[in-house]
């Protein structure tokens, strides 16, 4: 379903409530899995978690996990431990192009048996579950952090833990040391050493607690550009946060500095407000936070600023090639856009064209990086329930507070 957006205006004030984090819970209901001691609150009740949910409660051979990325990558690791139990791990479209083989050669190191159904090196994937009886492995690491933490979030259950030793440029840091926080928290033991992870094994239960997910930054990261977009003035107050977040996107306080937007936590929330107008065009490295790339984009090409954003090479391997997306959505819209295989440039404008149709690409994040234009001009947002894989109540809120949602 295609929805209009009209040109709004937001209130001074205002505020929303937002969803757990994808990223924690899709790791939380794995080791909840494994340590069924553990209760969680606030999950995610995006749909990735719920099919991360399903999926570890199936009984089915076939395991369909659709655009759920951190799931397809986390489960091949859980199943592989499943001892006897057989599975095919599968996904949409997309997901058969997204890439597995490096954490499948690390699992089949370690003694797992995954066999690949179609592609060799993508979904759909057989696992036969196997007891790993090794325990140190090297791998690429400049791919996707996915294939770490899935690594690392099964490594207390193997007999000897695991010894991972990473090679080549470490990306998306952060989500790698939010999974050893994670696993600090619940009692297993880590350390993180120059190029080398070890996981302690765990064979006892342990200590039986309630986990709280933090909402989620990366769906933060709209009403940044919100507020960045809207009058000197307006404020957005957004529950539940912290200051010690261990998502790496919380790097958007200091990000929309640059966007005049100041950011105070106060308890469990976080107040943006708009205080000054006077832009600097803008030089980002994303490494450590792909998933904002497209957030940054828009808000740059919205106030007509100037950005080179760089470390975007994961962004090719996402729901969509990101990259190509951005390009072709900003182009429509009057910017100017050049693309490597890993970075962005968007050169200064100072005009956007109205009404156009912003095609999505099967990617929430696509339709909720546009989505702020809407306080400058009119908007068609194709496919927009796309945003139900990470945040299904985002045109609501946006509703909520102030955005004319046609649907
Ligand atoms: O571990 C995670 O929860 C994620 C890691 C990142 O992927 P890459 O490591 O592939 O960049 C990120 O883009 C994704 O949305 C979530
Ligand atoms: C890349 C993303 O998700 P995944 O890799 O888990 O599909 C995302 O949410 O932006």
């Amino acid at each position: 379903m295609h929805f209009t957006l009209q040109k709004s205006k937001i209130a001074q004030k205002s505020a929303v409530q937002i969803t757990g984090s994808k990223s924690e819970s899709n790791r939380l209901l794995l080791l909840q899995a494994l340590y069924p001691e553990f209760k969680l609150e606030n999950v995610s009740n995006s749909d990735d978690s719920n099919l991360m949910t399903n999926a570890l409660s199936s009984q089915s051979e076939v395991v369909d996990i659709h655009h759920a990325g951190t799931a397809m990558r986390f489960l091949t690791a859980y199943f592989s431990i499943q001892e006897g139990r057989d599975t095919i791990l599968t996904g949409s479209k997309r997901m058969t192009e997204r890439p597995i083989k490096i954490l499948v050669e690390a699992l089949q190191e370690l003694g797992a048996e995954i066999s690949y159904e179609a592609n060799e090196g993508y979904p759909p994937i057989k696992i036969k579950g196997t007891k790993l009886t090794k325990h140190k492995v090297a791998l690429k690491a400049n791919v996707s952090s996915q294939y770490i933490s899935a690594l690392l979030l099964i490594a207390s259950k193997l007999e000897n833990g695991i010894e991972l030793t990473l090679e080549g440029e470490i990306t998306s840091v952060p989500y790698i040391n939010m999974t050893l926080s994670l696993l600090d928290e619940i009692g297993v033991e880590s350390s993180f050493k120059g190029n080398v992870i070890t996981v302690k094994p765990n064979t006892n239960t342990l200590e039986p607690k309630t986990l709280t997910v933090e909402s989620d930054w990366s769906s933060a990261s709209y009403y940044f550009s919100i507020v960045a977009l809207s009058d000197v003035g307006t404020e957005i107050t957004l529950t539940s946060y912290k200051s010690n977040s261990l998502q790496g996107d919380s790097a958007l306080v200091e990000i929309y500095k640059h966007f005049g937007v100041s950011t105070v936590f106060n308890g469990n929330s976080v107040t943006l407000k708009k205080e000054t107008s006077n832009l600097e065009p803008l030089t980002l490295d994303l490494k450590n936070a792909p998933d904002i790339a497209q957030t940054i984009a828009v808000s740059c090409f919205a106030l007509g600023m100037p950005c080179d954003l760089v470390g975007l090479h994961t962004l090719k391997i996402k729901e969509t090639d990101r990259l190509v997306a951005l390009k072709t959505e900003i182009e429509k819209l009057g910017g100017k856009v050049r693309i490597t295989d890993k970075s962005l440039h968007l050169a200064a404008s100072n005009s956007i064209k109205e009404n156009v149709a912003i095609a999505t690409y099967n990617d929430h994040r696509m339709a909720m990086a546009f989505a702020p234009l809407a306080l400058k001009t009119s908007l068609v947002i194709e496919d927009a329930m796309v945003v139900s894989k990470s945040y299904p109540t985002f045109w609501d809120d946006l509703a909520s507070i102030g955005f004319t949602v046609k649907k």
